[in-house]
């Protein structure tokens, strides 16, 4: 289970928080979808959820174990149940490496280089990208093609948890198609549990087991009222 109680998190503790109070719970193997305005807090949270960011307040537990420290300070085995995709790949690809450099990283970076020969190629051809571009640096493919190598390095390590802010809102109906069943073929073979940010109902709709909506998870009395309609549609 991944859960987030009564979270508040910022950026500069000298002004408002930008999320405040956010409760949210994630069972294993299931798809949430999280929806709301731009600038509400939504990539916030999924930070947080991540372990990214620390939150001011509140409290993040990951498969019954209490998260007490965040981003390079939280422990190995908690931060490598993660895999996380960002929305702007030029932003999180480190633009030295070539895009099997980018997908390796996090195998050498845990002691798995061994690996390497066999995950890279494997994970290529899972998420489509061809042998001859895996020698190319970022600025040398196209922005899909280096979020098909940003989720590679974010499925290389076999998370249990996958978070995906706004992973498709600069791709094109077929890239989008592409990655979505990139990380639904991954869940069904792993079980892992997914909370993917986004814009467009439609495709969270399509996508998850369910959608909340930005005020639902930051109104206690409203995510509750939500949660009771949902159990009542399965009742
Ligand atoms: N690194 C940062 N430093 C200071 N403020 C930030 C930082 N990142 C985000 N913010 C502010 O926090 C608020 C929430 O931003 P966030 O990116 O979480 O919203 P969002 O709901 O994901 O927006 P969008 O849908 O447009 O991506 C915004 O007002 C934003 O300007």
């Amino acid at each position: 289970m991944l859960e987030l109680r009564a979270i508040t998190a910022g950026y500069d503790r000298r002004s408002a928080p930008v999320v405040r109070d956010a409760t949210l719970t994630i069972a294993p193997g299931e798809a949430v979808g999280l929806l709301g305005p731009s600038g509400c807090g939504k990539s916030t949270l999924a930070r947080v959820a991540a372990l990214l960011h620390r939150p001011d307040a509140g409290t993040v537990t990951v498969d019954g174990t209490p998260v007490r420290h965040f981003r390079h300070r939280a422990p190995r085995s908690l931060r490598t149940a993660f895999g996380v995709v960002f929305q702007q790949p030029r932003l999180s690809a480190d633009p030295r490496l070539s895009l099997t450099d980018l997908i390796a990283e996090p195998l050498r970076a845990t002691g798995r280089r061994d690996t390497v020969p066999d995950r890279v190629p494997e994970l290529a051809s899972t998420v489509g990208l061809t042998p001859d571009l895996l020698t190319r640096r970022p600025h040398e493919v196209s922005d899909g093609q280096l979020q098909r190598a940003c989720l590679a390095r974010a499925l290389v390590l076999r998370p249990r948890w996958l978070i995906c802010d706004e992973m498709t809102a600069m791709l094109d109906a077929s890239t989008t198609a592409a990655l979505v069943a990139v990380v639904e073929a991954y869940r069904t073979e792993t079980g892992a549990g997914l909370l993917t940010v986004g814009h467009d109902q439609t495709l969270l709709t399509h996508w998850c087991d369910r959608t909340l909506h930005w005020n639902t998870v930051t109104s206690p009395e409203k995510g509750a009222a939500a949660e009771r309609a949902r159990q009542g549609e399965f009742a």
